[in-house]
């Protein structure tokens, strides 16, 4: 189907469970919309029930700005052409894949999973099926969506169905032949990826995050499950202590994973941990190879084992996935160090959950020679019981914290603050209160000490601060540049 030409709701409606309808199925629709703001004249209207509000009250006014017909889960008024579906979600999701032509159907996806650790796993693994497979290779995440080097830019993790089905026809459109892609908790739950059929599904790891949207961990892990329903393989992290629940619930063949369970189908043995790198023998049945991956970190070996495994199960020999690995780069804003040329080290990074964290810590720990100085805070609408756990991870963990604002939305920066602070009560490590991001960025660097480390944690490759609702240009980078450029200038 032609983008931008018309199309019959009938042949919109292919697959969609419809329970009663009013609408004339001949109708020519333009476009498919669920935001009644950007209705233009002659689209169908989606009406879904939100947490803030509710589509179906927009009725109207979509109905005003021109709308052919509209989808929804509540009978609106009489005379209005509608078509009632038990889920206007999935519904959308149907729709936009019928509008797009199906496009889906023609690539071949990975899914990846869990709470942290997807998005380097989508570069490490784009490049393995670009490098090994020769595929052309769409990639959708946090911190952007790629079409080959092709940059488009991102705004969620996982966009809405009709977004992320227009992104999959110009994947196709560009001759991509597979999708790897972040599928957030979030978009498993919402439907956001209902229909597509996962070739693999990668689970990296639960733990918390985001229990303001799931409100228990066993609805979190519910929700990621929902991945390995729709996929031929599964891909799991063994040590991962919900691993077993994930395995219970998936509906297709398994493989797993894991640095200390011997009876994964693949295993890592002899771990070395390096300022610049992890090495590691990779065991899979009857095979061992050596690993080297570029980028520094113990969580690294887990994110190279979901990739070594998806080379496994697609066939690709275990010396070929070692060298391209072996040639990887970092993902920006995932322990990037930024060129400072001074005595000490500033590292970005993206951990805004207590276990990133932690594992963060610990492993810039293993390999600082001088203090570890951590710098974060946490961010607004969103989970806020994980405040005070990462307060109390900073304090036992760095030599010295400065607790300063993420991206505080539309709460009190002080009082996130708080909440952090609370974790950190019972411990004795020094530590600042500095709410302005950029200003505890210029403390950090004005008080660093030879061989200190200072891990600005939270933002990662982010370029803006979200205060309110409004979008600030922050690029951690540029304050940094800024910053040692005005202390030299004092010097000199
Ligand atoms: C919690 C969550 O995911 N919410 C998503 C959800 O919002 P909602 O259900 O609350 O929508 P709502 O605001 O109540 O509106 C209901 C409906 O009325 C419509 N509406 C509203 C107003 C109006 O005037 N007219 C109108 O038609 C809206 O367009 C919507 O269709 O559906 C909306 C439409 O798709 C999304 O924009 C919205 O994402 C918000 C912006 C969000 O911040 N989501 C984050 C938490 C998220 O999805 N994060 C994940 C995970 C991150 C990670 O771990 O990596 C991600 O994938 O990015
Ligand atoms: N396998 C892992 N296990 C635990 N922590 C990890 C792992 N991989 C990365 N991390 C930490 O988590 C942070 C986020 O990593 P990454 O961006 O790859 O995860 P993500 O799952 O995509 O996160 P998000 O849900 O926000 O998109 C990293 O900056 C690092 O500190
Ligand atoms: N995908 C995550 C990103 C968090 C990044 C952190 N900087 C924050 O704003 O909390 C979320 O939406 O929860
Ligand atoms: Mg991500």
């Amino acid at each position: 189907m032609e983008v931008g030409t018309k199309v019959k709701l009938k042949e919109l409606l292919r697959d969609v469970v419809i329970l009663s309808s009013t609408a004339d199925m001949e109708t020519e629709i333009h476009s498919v919309c669920y935001d009644s703001r950007k209705v233009s004249p002659g689209d169908l209207f989606v009406a879904i029930e939100g947490f803030e509000t509710d589509g179906h009250a927009y009725i109207p006014r979509a109905l005003e700005a021109g709308a052919a017909a509209v989808v929804c889960q509540k009978a609106p008024e009489d005379g209005v052409p509608h078509v009632m579906v038990s889920s206007s979600r999935r519904a959308l999701a149907v729709i936009s894949a019928n509008f797009f032509g199906r496009p889906a159907e023609k690539m071949k996806f990975i899914g990846i999973t869990g709470t942290n650790g997807k998005t380097t796993t989508t570069y490490l693994a784009k490049r393995l099926l670009e490098q090994a497979l020769g595929a052309r290779v769409g990639l959708i995440g946090t911190n952007q969506n790629l079409i080959g080097e092709r940059v488009l830019p991102t705004e969620r993790t996982t966009p809405e169905s009709f977004e992320l089905q227009r992104l999959f026809r110009e994947m196709l459109d560009a001759g991509c032949t597979h999708v790897v892609m972040e599928v957030s908790s979030h978009a498993l739950v919402l439907e956001r990826v209902y229909g597509v059929f996962f070739e693999t599904g990668i689970f990296t790891n639960l733990t918390q995050d985001h229990l303001d949207f799931h409100k228990t961990m066993e609805a979190y892990m519910e929700a990621k499950a929902i991945l390995f329903q729709n996929c031929r393989t599964g891909i799991i992290n063994l040590d991962d202590p919900w691993a077993g629940e994930m395995i219970q619930r998936a509906d297709c063949e398994i493989f797993t994973f894991s640095e200390s369970k011997n009876e994964a189908d693949l295993v890592a043995k002899n771990i070395r941990l390096y300022n610049d790198r992890v090495e590691f023998e990779a065991v899979s049945i009857g095979m061992i190879q050596r690993m080297e991956v570029h980028i520094p970190g113990s969580f690294t070996v887990y994110n190279a084992l979901g990739v070594i495994a998806l080379g496994l199960t697609m066939g690709i020999d275990i010396s070929r996935i070692a060298a391209v690995l072996k040639q990887a780069g970092g993902v920006k804003g995932r322990m990037e160090v930024v060129p400072a040329g001074t005595d000490y080290t500033v590292l970005i990074d993206y951990a805004h959950t207590p276990d990133a964290l932690e594992n963060l810590l610990r492993s810039v720990k293993g390999f600082a020679r001088g203090r570890v100085v951590a710098l974060f805070g946490c961010g607004g609408d969103r989970d806020p019981i994980k405040r005070p756990i990462m307060g109390n991870i900073a304090a036992e963990l760095a030599d010295f914290v400065i607790v300063t604002s993420d991206n505080p939305r539309t709460e009190e920066p002080g009082a996130i603050i708080r909440d952090i602070l609370k974790g950190m009560e019972e411990t004795k490590t020094p530590h600042i209160v500095i709410e302005n991001r950029p200003e505890a960025i210029r403390y950090a660097m004005d008080h660093a000490l030879p061989d200190d480390i200072v891990v600005l944690a939270g933002k990662g490759h982010e370029d803006y601060q979200i205060i309110g609702k409004e979008k600030h240009h922050l690029d951690e980078r540029e304050v940094i540049a800024a910053h040692l450029a005005e202390q030299q200038g004092k010097n000199s």
